[in-house]
């Protein structure tokens, strides 16, 4: 299995404490796309955030390529985060004084095996507007520039948190699209966090998260085109 979450873990101390997951287990095959549904608190971007070497389990496993995430160092973490874990937000979080295709250059340029960007860009249909700052773009056009920075490093996991949530509904189409054809195009495995119940057509398998555990895993043999996706 790719990518292996057993038994997962977390707590966070704060007047109380909160268990935030209870013993999560979600499995990815090689190339697949894998949604995590659940509504707000319940733990999803804190499984996330764990599975991308962003915060630390309390028990439990991540593995993935045969990689136990769960067990590097702080230094370990930090070379897996920018080797092997692409990440698109909500919010885009481009540098605002960069050009297009320098915001996705800062992030290939500290990679071991990174895509070429005029690749990348052509990829995500931007390749016209790369000299173009991030305030001459639309909401989707910013998204697609920071799914290019995530993938430009060739990460063995792509991991999206609400990448649609700031945007209306044609253009989140058209974003979920590309995240459907850099699937394809690259065989990048992928996570994706939503509250968006339609989402779940476009992925192998669907993980519905309550109050942090795994509440129901549904697998689709055949997957929907994003275009077809509504809600
Ligand atoms: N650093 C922290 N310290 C204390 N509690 C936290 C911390 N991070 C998250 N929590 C709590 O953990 C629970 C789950 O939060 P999490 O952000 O993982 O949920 P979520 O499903 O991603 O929610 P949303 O959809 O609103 O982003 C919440 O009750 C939250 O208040």
């Amino acid at each position: 299995m790719f990518l292996s979450v057993s038994e997962l873990t977390k707590s966070y101390q704060t007047e109380f404490a909160t268990t935030v997951l209870k013993g999560v287990d979600i499995k990815l095959e090689k190339g697949q796309i894998g949604v995590i549904l659940g509504p707000s608190g319940s733990g999803k971007s804190t499984l996330m955030n764990i599975i991308g070497g962003v915060d630390r389990a309390d028990g439990g496993t991540v593995e993935i390529d045969s990689e136990r995430i769960t067990d590097l160092s702080d230094d370990q973490l930090v070379e897996y985060r920018r080797e092997s874990v692409g990440f698109v937000f909500q919010f885009y979080n481009l540098v605002p004084n960069l050009t297009v295709a320098e915001n996705i250059e800062v992030v290939s340029n500290i990679s071991k095996r990174p895509h070429k960007i005029d690749d990348v860009l052509s990829a995500v249909g931007l390749s016209d507007k790369k000299n173009r700052f991030p305030r001459q773009l639309s909401g989707g056009e910013q998204q697609r520039v920071s799914i290019a920075r995530a993938i430009v490093k060739n990460p063995k996991l792509l991991l999206c948190d609400e990448p649609t949530g700031a945007l209306d509904f044609d253009t989140s189409r058209g974003v979920l699209s590309l995240i459907q054809k850099v699937n394809r195009q690259f065989g990048t495995t992928i996570l994706m966090i939503t509250h968006n119940s339609a989402i779940s057509g476009m992925a192998n398998t669907v993980y519905r998260l309550r109050s942090g555990e795994v509440a129901e895993v549904t697998h689709n043999s055949e997957l929907v085109p994003a275009e077809r996706i509504e809600w």
